[in-house]
This record gives C-alpha cells, sequence and structure tokens, in this order.
C-alpha cells in the first residue's frame, strides 16, 4: 500500500546518500566504476559477480533494492571482488587490498552508525509479504 511505498522511498534515499559518500571518498575510486575489460581481458574469468559503486546506484534507480540487507549483498561484492582480484605481495595488490577492507569497514560503520535497526525490519517484513 501507499505506506509501505514511503518506506521504499526513504530507503532508496538513504542508500543513495550512503553509495554517494563513498563514491565521493579518495580512498575508493577505483571502485566507483566497473573495471575496464579492455584493459583487464582475463577480469571476467576470474570475477564471476563484477560490482561497483556506480552498478550500485543503477540498481538502487531500478528498485532493485527492498531491504539493506539485499543492498549489502552487492556492496559486499566490491570489495570481495577487490580481494579476489588482487591476492599478490606487490604494492599494487596490497594497496587495492587495504582501500577494499576500508570500504568494508565503512560501510558497516556508516550502517551500525545510521541504520536504524526497526527501520530494517520494516523493510524485511515489507520483502515478505510480497
Ligand atoms: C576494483 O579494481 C580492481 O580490482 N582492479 C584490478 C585491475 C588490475 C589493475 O588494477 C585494476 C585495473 C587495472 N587496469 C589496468 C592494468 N592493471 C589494472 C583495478
Amino acid at each position: 500500500e501507499e505506506q509501505e511505498e514511503d518506506v521504499l522511498r526513504e530507503l532508496r534515499l538513504f542508500l543513495r546518500n550512503v553509495t554517494e559518500r563513498l563514491s565521493l571518498d579518495r580512498r575508493f575510486k577505483a571502485f566507483t566504476r566497473p573495471v575496464d575489460i579492455e584493459e583487464v581481458p582475463d577480469y571476467l574469468m576470474v570475477i564471476k559477480k563484477p560490482m561497483d559503486l556506480s552498478t550500485l546506484l543503477t540498481n538502487i534507480d531500478e528498485h532493485k533494492y527492498v531491504t539493506v540487507s539485499e543492498f549489502m549483498l552487492d556492496a559486499d561484492l566490491i570489495w570481495q571482488n577487490a580481494l579476489e582480484y588482487n591476492p599478490d605481495s606487490d604494492p599494487m595488490d596490497r594497496h587495492i587490498r587495504h582501500r577494499a577492507c576500508a570500504l568494508k569497514d565503512t560501510v558497516r560503520a556508516i550502517l551500525r552508525d545510521e541504520l536504524d535497526e526497526d527501520f530494517e525490519r520494516v523493510c524485511e517484513e515489507i520483502k515478505e509479504s510480497r
């Protein structure tokens, strides 16, 4: 009903705000756009579910997420993929893994500080009812 659409509209506003703040953080520049397959031809042989911050925003606008948990599954792909594709001890791999871990910790800290657990519970109820 209308109240449910109000809740989902508020969810999208919250998720857009979080995603845009991450995109503005210079540490996360490598995560803002899809990895360029022309530059990295083997990327899709290693990473089965590519994800990036611009794709998160598109998904939000396409109403893909009804709960924060669904959003988190995709947001977690960004840093998980970076750890998987860049496992070596060379400085470049270590650099992007450090930023991937910073992304993981930053997303969790934002949600711990800014997401009301009652709000997420209402979103989960809407999801179960559909
Ligand atoms: C989230 O970003 C990444 O996982 N990567 C991995 C790729 C390997 C390395 O860095 C990336 C882009 C790139 N392009 C050209 C040459 N080498 C690289 C970014």
